[in-house]
């Protein structure tokens, strides 16, 4: 589903990503983790091709994504608010991602069912402008947005942040579901490491830009992980 082929960036002389190889399987639900400034997000960017990359390329079902723009209609991505368009309700921001895909206002009403829980009737009906929203509900709206086409690669960067505990715990089973009953391959950043390995079956370490270790998730997960960032 996912390629990344000897990709590296380099700002300012230091390199920020450096990815010999990394192959992600259609289905599997993959959780980057890593300390600040590690990369994560910086990986993202050169997998939406927000970025271009120093050297290297990124593959989304074997589409150069710097070169083709056909990865698009199949992946669905929230790394931060800059996704969103803020002058827009929820409902406009959400036919206009299903404008784009090509959905009508049934589908897309049907789509956001999963969402209600996590919802908590603080997103529909606000007659409220996306920028007036809370961080954390504009995050729900994001991740709401990205999935909305049922893309088979999901992307988030840090889902779980500015969420309260109630809505992490209706994330986490809304990301199960997804990765369950649509088959999404997803690929989601956390400094959260027990949402995110209830989440994911493989965990990706980042350090420095370059990925440490490449795990599936078992009942000693969360203690190795634990102990790898225990300082
Ligand atoms: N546009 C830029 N110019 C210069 N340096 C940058 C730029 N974007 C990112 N960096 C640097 O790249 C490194 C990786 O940053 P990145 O945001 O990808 O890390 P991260 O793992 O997502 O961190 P966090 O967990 O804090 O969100 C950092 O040292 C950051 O300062």
């Amino acid at each position: 589903m996912l390629t990344v082929k000897d990709l590296q960036k380099v700002y300012n002389g230091t390199v920020v990503v450096n990815i010999p190889e990394l192959t992600i399987q259609a289905g599997e639900a993959i959780g980057l983790v890593g300390n600040n400034g590690a990369g994560k997000t910086t990986l993202f960017r050169l997998i939406l091709d927000l970025i271009r990359p120093t050297k290297g390329e990124v593959y989304a079902k074997d589409v150069n994504v710097a070169k083709s723009e056909d990865w698009k209609a199949y992946t669905g991505s929230h790394l931060d608010e800059g996704f969103l368009i803020d002058y827009l309700t929820a409902e406009e921001y959400f036919k206009f991602i299903g404008d784009l895909h090509g959905l009508s206002d049934g589908d897309i009403t049907e789509r956001l069912l999963p969402f209600m829980d996590l919802f908590n009737d603080e997103i529909l009906n606000q007659r409220k402008y996306i920028r007036d929203f809370s961080k954390g509900n504009q995050k729900k709206i994001g991740i709401a947005a990205a999935a909305l086409s049922n893309p088979e690669l999901l992307i988030l960067d840090e889902p779980f942040a500015n969420l309260d505990p109630s809505s992490q715990i209706r994330l986490k089973n809304l990301l199960r579901h997804l990765r369950d009953q649509k088959r999404m391959t997803m690929l989601i950043s956390s400094h959260d490491l027990s949402h995110v390995i209830e989440v994911c079956e493989r965990i990706l370490i980042l350090e420095k830009g370059q990925l440490v270790q490449d795990m599936q998730t078992n009942e000693n997960t969360l203690r190795e992980l634990e102990t790898y960032f225990t300082v």
